[in-house]
C-alpha cells in the first residue's frame, strides 16, 4: 500500500470524515508508476486539515495498491474505525432562515455543507423557514428522538430560535414550568450545530473561532460537544426568554430596537444605528441587584481566557454533577447576599460567553467563559461621549475595557433590573407631570436625559419589559463545537478589526 504524497500523512482518527473506494477515470489515473497497471486497486481517506485562525477543510489523501483484497480490508477496517465514533451524529434536523444575514443561507447550505455531510453518510431532514418562530414551534411537533442533532443556518436570532424549541420541548416533556424562575431546568442533551449565516453570528465566533460554515459543518461531522450556559429571562413570574450571548440594555438594546427599522441594509444596519446610537448618548437610570457567582475559579479581569478543554469550565461541571446528585437537599442560593447598585447606564450588559465576533475579536468580556455557570455583568455608567468612545475602541484592540473608573465588571450567577421609571411608576402611578415631560424628551432626541426606557437586546432580539430577573443555568445545552483552540503556530492573536480600519 502506498500514497502518492510525498511527505508523511499523519491522520488522527477522530479527525477522519470518510473513507471510499477510490473512483477511476479521475485525475489520479495518470499518475506515475500507477499508469502501467492493469487494474489499480485504491481508496480514499477524507480527513480534517487544520489551517491558519482556526479554519478547517476537507483534505484527502489517497492510497494504492495492486491486491484487490487488501484494498477493500483496509477499506472495511478504516469504516470500522469510524464506526466506532460513537459521537459522531448519523441523523440530523435542519433549519435554513433564507432571510438571515446576506440572504445567502440556502445557498451555503446546499454548497458548502450538505456535500460534506452526504461524504461522511449523515442523513438530513432539511426545513427551510417561511416565518418567524416557524423552526421553533416546529421543534414542538417533530419526533426529537429520531435525531442526533438539530442544525441551524443563520444567525444568532436564529440560532436563538431553535434553542428556544428545543429548551421548550425539554421542559414540557419532563412537566417543567418555565414560568417559574426557580424551576430546577432540564439539561438538553441533544446538540446544536451552527452553520453561519446571519449578521453578527456571536455565537458561532465564540464557540469556535471563526465564521466559516465549512468548519462549522466539520466540527458537527466529527461530533465536537460544548456545553453551554443558558440564563433564564422573567418578568413578574412570567417567562421571557433564553440568552446564551448577550442581554444588553441602554446602548445595545437601542442599537438593536433602531436596526430592526433597517433590515434591508443586511449586516450593515448594525453599523449604521450604531453609529446613531453613540450619538444620541441616551443614559438610563435604574437599579441592578446581582448575586456574585461564588462557586467559580475564575474572574473578569482574568488575562487567561476559554479555552478547549478549560479547566475552570471543568470544575464547574463536577460541581453541577454533585449538585445532581445531593438533589433533594436544601438549596443555599436563596440565602446567599445580594449586592445592590443604583446609578445612570449608558450601558448594562451580561454576557455568558466572551461575545468575540469580528467586530470585537475579543469580545465584550474576554476572559468570559462557556460553561462555569456564571455571567459577566458589565456597568457603564453615565461619561463624556469621548470616553464612551475611548470604551467602544477597547473592544477591537488589545487594551483593557475594563480599566476605566466609569466601567465595572462582576462575575454573576443571577441579577435583577428595574429602570429608575418603572420604580416611580410602581410608588406613584397618577403623576402625570412627569410622564408629560417623559413625552416631551422623547419628541426630542438631542436631550439625553432618561425620560424613556431603553429595551433589553436578548440575543439579538428585543424584550418586551425593561424590570427582569435573570438567572444562568450552568451548561443547560450542548453545541457541535469545542471551544476555542489554543493558537499553536505564533499566529497574531488577533486580526486587524474593522474599526481599526476604519479610525
Ligand atoms: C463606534 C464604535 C463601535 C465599535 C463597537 C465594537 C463592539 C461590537 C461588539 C458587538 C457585540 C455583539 C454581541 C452579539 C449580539 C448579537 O446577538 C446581536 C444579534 O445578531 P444577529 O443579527 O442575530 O446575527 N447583534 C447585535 C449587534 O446586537
Ligand atoms: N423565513 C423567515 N422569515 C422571516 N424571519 C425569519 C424566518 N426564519 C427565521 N426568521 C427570524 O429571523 C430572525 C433573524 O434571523 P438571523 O438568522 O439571526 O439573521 P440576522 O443575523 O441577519 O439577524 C430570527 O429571529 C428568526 O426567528
Ligand atoms: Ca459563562
Amino acid at each position: 500500500i502506498s500514497c502518492v504524497h510525498t511527505e508523511n500523512c499523519f491522520v488522527p482518527t477522530s479527525d477522519i470524515i470518510a473513507v471510499e473506494e477510490t473512483e477511476f477515470n479521475k485525475k489520479q489515473h495518470n499518475i506515475g508508476k500507477w499508469q502501467k497497471m492493469a487494474k489499480p486497486h485504491a481508496f480514499t481517506v477524507y480527513y480534517v486539515k487544520k489551517a491558519r485562525n482556526h479554519r478547517w477543510r476537507c483534505s484527502d489523501v489517497t492510497f494504492w495498491c495492486v491486491d484487490e483484497h487488501l484494498c477493500n480490508q483496509w477499506i472495511q477496517a478504516l469504516k470500522e474505525l469510524l464506526e466506532m465514533q460513537k459521537s459522531r451524529p448519523k441523523q440530523l434536523l435542519v433549519y435554513i432562515n433564507p432571510y438571515g444575514g446576506r440572504r445567502q443561507g440556502k445557498r451555503i447550505y446546499e454548497q458548502k455543507v450538505a456535500p460534506l455531510f452526504s461524504l461522511a453518510s449523515i442523513s438530513t431532514d432539511v426545513v427551510i423557514t417561511e416565518h418567524a418562530n416557524h423552526a421553533k414551534d416546529n421543534l414542538f411537533e417533530v419526533n426529537i428522538n429520531k435525531y442526533d442533532g438539530v442544525v441551524c443556518v443563520g444567525g444568532d436570532g436564529m440560532f436563538s430560535e431553535v434553542m428556544h424549541g428545543l429548551i421548550g420541548r425539554m421542559q414540557k416533556d419532563s412537566g417543567i414550568d418555565q414560568n417559574n424562575p426557580k424551576a430546577p431546568l432540564v439539561q438538553c442533551n441533544i446538540r446544536i450545530g451552527i452553520i453561519p449565516a446571519g449578521s453578527t453570528d456571536c455565537i458561532c465566533y465564540s464557540t469556535v473561532g471563526i465564521i466559516d460554515p465549512v468548519t462549522s459543518a466539520l466540527h458537527i461531522i466529527v461530533g465536537d460537544c460544548q456545553p453551554l450556559d443558558v440564563s433564564s429571562v422573567h418578568h413578574n413570574n412570567t417567562f421571557l426568554k433564553y440568552s446564551v450571548s448577550l442581554l444588553g440594555y441602554g446602548f445595545y438594546g437601542d442599537i438593536l430596537k433602531d436596526s430592526e427599522k433597517k433590515r434591508w441594509m443586511g449586516p450593515m444596519r448594525y453599523d449604521y444605528s450604531g453609529f446613531k446610537t453613540f450619538l444620541s448618548h441616551h443614559y438610563y437610570e435604574g437599579t441592578i441587584s446581582f448575586q456574585p457567582a461564588r462557586h467559580t475559579l475564575g474572574s473578569p479581569r482574568d488575562k487567561d481566557s476559554c479555552r478547549t478543554g478549560c479547566y475552570i469550565c471543568k470544575k464547574s461541571e463536577q460541581q453541577l454533577a454533585e449538585q445532581h446528585k445531593e438533589c433533594g437537599l436544601k438549596r443555599e442560593e436563596d440565602e446567599e447576599e445580594w449586592k445592590v447598585i443604583k446609578g445612570k447606564f449608558l450601558a448594562i450588559n451580561a454576557v455568558n460567553m466572551s461575545c468575540a465576533c469580528p467586530r470585537s475579536p475579543k469580545g465584550l468580556s474576554p476572559a468570559a467563559h462557556l460553561a462555569d455557570g456564571s455571567a459577566d455583568l458589565i456597568l457603564v455608567r453615565k461619561c463624556s461621549r469621548f470616553d464612551f468612545l475611548r470604551y467602544l475602541v477597547r473592544h477591537t484592540n488589545q487594551d483593557d475595557q475594563f480599566d476605566f473608573s466609569f466601567v465595572d465588571v462582576y462575575r454573576v450567577k443571577s441579577f435583577q433590573f428595574t429602570s429608575k421609571l418603572s420604580e416611580d411608576n410602581e410608588s406613584n402611578v397618577t403623576d402625570i407631570g412627569k410622564k408629560r415631560f417623559g413625552q416631551f424628551c422623547r419628541d426630542h432626541p438631542a436631550c439625553c436625559c432618561n425620560s424613556a426606557n431603553s429595551t433589553w437586546n436578548c440575543d439579538g432580539e428585543t424584550l418586551d419589559s425593561s424590570a427582569i430577573e435573570v438567572r444562568v443555568h450552568c451548561q443547560l445545552m450542548k453545541l457541535f463545537a469545542r471551544g476555542i483552540e489554543e493558537n499553536c503556530k505564533g499566529e497574531a492573536a488577533y486580526s486587524q478589526s474593522s474599526i481599526e480600519q476604519l479610525l
